[in-house]
């Protein structure tokens, strides 16, 4: 009998996903659920499985087992990348990937250009909607000054940013961003946690960090896996105070 595709009210919704790499499980019967509209923090020691997650999640890497489903019916597991960024997942990488010769402006227009989605390329008419939606990316990283300069001569925070904006032009329905804040100034931590807060007006987002100051800004739940299992879900404060966290990962 053929298997009827899993509905769920979630937007993403990961159910027991294992990983194995020659025997060892990054990912251990893996489960937990982003709702349509939500921010989740991810937090972790090293070898948690945090990226092999966002690797599942984004069709890098097949689970051996479990279910992943995005957006109600799609069945990730048996998609490529490109399928699955073309529904509506980005990801953002922890080194940002600009092109340091071209100004922030041209990054972005590239990033426009690449947008392939059915509905891009229909509703694309003129030079004036490709100026407003680049007027709005770059209200929205707070780039407008910055517009005309080299990418190559924007500080490491600036870069982030930048990168986020060319994901923004893709329109993803839900971002994946991987430790945005390291290597940045406090001043640069607290305004990324601003700029996610306004792009989860939008967007769902799930951030991985290990910044608990930056976790504890974006004021969402939190989630902390350790040895690719959720050891414990919640606020903050409630994953702060969790013996089995403090004992794996806040107290080292
Ligand atoms: N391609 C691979 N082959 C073998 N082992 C791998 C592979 N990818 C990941 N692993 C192992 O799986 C485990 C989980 O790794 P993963 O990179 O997902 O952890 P992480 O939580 O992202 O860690 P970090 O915070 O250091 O980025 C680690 O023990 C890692 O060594």
């Amino acid at each position: 009998m053929e298997q009827q595709p899993r509905t769920t009210p979630a937007l993403l919704y990961l159910d027991a996903i294992t990983v194995a790499f020659d025997g060892f499980r990054a990912l251990n019967k893996l489960s937990f659920t982003i709702a349509p509209g939500e921010m989740r923090a991810i937090i972790g020691p090293n070898g948690a499985g945090k990226t092999t997650m966002m690797d599942v999640v984004t069709g890098k890497t097949k689970p051996d087992e479990g279910d992943v489903v995005f957006d109600g019916s799609h069945d990730l597991s048996s998609m490529d990348e490109t399928q699955i960024a073309t529904l509506g997942i980005g990801r953002k990488f922890q080194k940002p990937t600009v092109f340091e010769s071209h100004t922030v402006e041209d990054n972005l227009r590239l990033a426009l250009k690449a947008d392939r989605r059915p509905r891009a390329t229909l509703f694309w008419r003129d030079s004036s909607e490709e100026r407003d939606r680049l007027d709005a990316i770059l209200t929205t990283i707070r780039m407008t000054p910055d517009r005309g300069r080299l990418a190559g001569a924007l500080s490491h925070g600036q870069k982030q940013w930048l990168e986020i904006g060319m994901l923004l032009a893709q329109e993803p329905k839900l971002l994946l961003v991987d430790e945005p804040v390291a290597g940045m100034t406090d001043a640069e931590t607290m305004q990324t946690a601003e700029l996610l807060r306004e792009i989860n007006r939008e967007r769902s987002v799930v951030v991985v960090e290990h910044d608990m100051a930056f976790v504890r800004e974006l004021g969402v739940k939190v989630t902390c896996l350790h040895e690719g299992s959720v050891i414990a879900e919640g606020s903050i404060d409630q994953v702060s105070e969790n013996q089995r966290v403090v004992e794996v990962y806040l107290g080292r």
